[in-house]
């Protein structure tokens, strides 16, 4: 089956952190062709999109200026979107959004997934991060957790144990996401087609989506921290409400939560989704996927740890505490 509808990634990071040269470097790849771009400009001036339209001169490039995606009144992105579907003199197969250095990407998504008018017109697909070696600390939780795959940029500025160091870090706060470096010229193979169903077969590709593995395994950070939580099956019925208990509690600490879970009144496990308090429609896979075991990350900043704790312990899964 072809996928019509365009795929829509979007990439944050702080300033600077190297968003348009990340973009800029794959505009030039021929496997990048029928992409068009959105520019998410925080200020009245573009810089960016001048930079992007020098360096790829025929993609489709749109400037969004004053005020990020995430925060500004009404729903513009969705039109910029449809006019650039619209003029593209040959259909789009995937739209890049650019967000401001000052934007959250963790807000970015959940904005975009509560868009239904957006949600016609593409189909979502991976949150990239842009990490700055030499200013990692720069990356807010939130732009981490929210991540479908992180690229560290700059690495060729800080020694290579410094960059060992960072990406150690990395992995420890989202567990989901796969790392690459800026400097290996990450291509689209490895940056997009993160969802849940492969954009170009409709395959349901569970393995790409959700990777770590655990029992609860805590990866601990100051300022965030994961938890892999693997349990028996349980009622789906119950299992939401246990969910919706921990969510509660952990508040706006809680900052995304994706998993696979098995049903016990459902040979089809669930493909389930959180960004923030945003729950995505769950999605009912093939009896085979998951192996009988419910699996789900949980990405939230450490003032959450007792709700999340104690929700694992409601589903019976035994903590394996793993300071990093
Ligand atoms: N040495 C080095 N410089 C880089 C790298 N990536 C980006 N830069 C430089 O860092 C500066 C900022 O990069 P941009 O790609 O404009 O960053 P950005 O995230 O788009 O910036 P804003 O949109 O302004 O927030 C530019 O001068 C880039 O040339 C890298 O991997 N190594």
């Amino acid at each position: 089956m072809t996928r019509d509808r365009p795929t829509l990634s979007v990439i944050g990071g702080g300033l600077g952190a190297g968003k348009s040269t990340l973009i800029a470097g794959l505009l030039a790849r021929p496997d990048m062709a029928k992409t068009g771009v959105v520019v998410n400009e925080f200020g009245a001036f573009g810089v960016d999109d001048l930079l992007l339209s020098a360096a790829a001169p025929r993609t489709s490039l749109a400037l969004l200026q004053n005020g990020c995606i995430c925060c500004r009144p009404g729903n513009d992105l969705s039109e910029v979107v449809r006019n650039m579907i619209t003029a593209a003199e040959t259909p789009l197969r995937r739209i890049l959004v650019e967000t401001s250095g000052v934007a959250d990407l963790s807000a970015v998504i959940a904005r975009i997934g509560a868009d239904h008018a957006l949600r016609a017109l593409v189909r979502l697909d991976a949150a990239v991060a842009v990490v700055d070696a030499t200013a990692p600390d720069d990356a807010r939780p939130e732009h981490l957790a929210a991540a479908d795959r992180i690229v560290l940029s700059k690495t060729d500025l800080v020694p290579a144990s410094r960059a060992e160091e960072i990406r150690r870090n990395l992995a420890g706060m989202n567990p989901t996401a796969p790392l690459f470096d800026a400097a290996a010229l990450p291509g689209p193979e490895e940056l997009f087609n993160a969802g849940l169903i492969d954009s170009a077969t409709g395959a349901v590709q569970p393995n790409r989506w959700l990777r770590a593995t655990g029992t609860v395994h805590v990866h601990d950070k100051d300022a965030i921290r994961s938890w892999v939580i693997e349990f028996a099956p349980q009622r789906w019925t119950v299992l939401t409400e246990q969910i919706a208990r921990m969510s509660r509690a952990a508040g706006s600490a809680l900052l995304r939560l994706k998993g696979i879970v098995v049903d016990r009144d459902d040979p089809r496990p669930l493909a389930i989704q959180m960004v923030r308090d945003q729950i995505y429609r769950p999605v009912r896979l093939t009896p085979e996927t998951g192996g009988g075991v419910s699996r789900i990350v949980v990405i939230a900043r450490a003032p959450a740890a007792p709700a999340i704790e104690a929700f694992a312990a409601r589903l019976g899964a035994a903590p394996v505490h793993h300071k990093e």
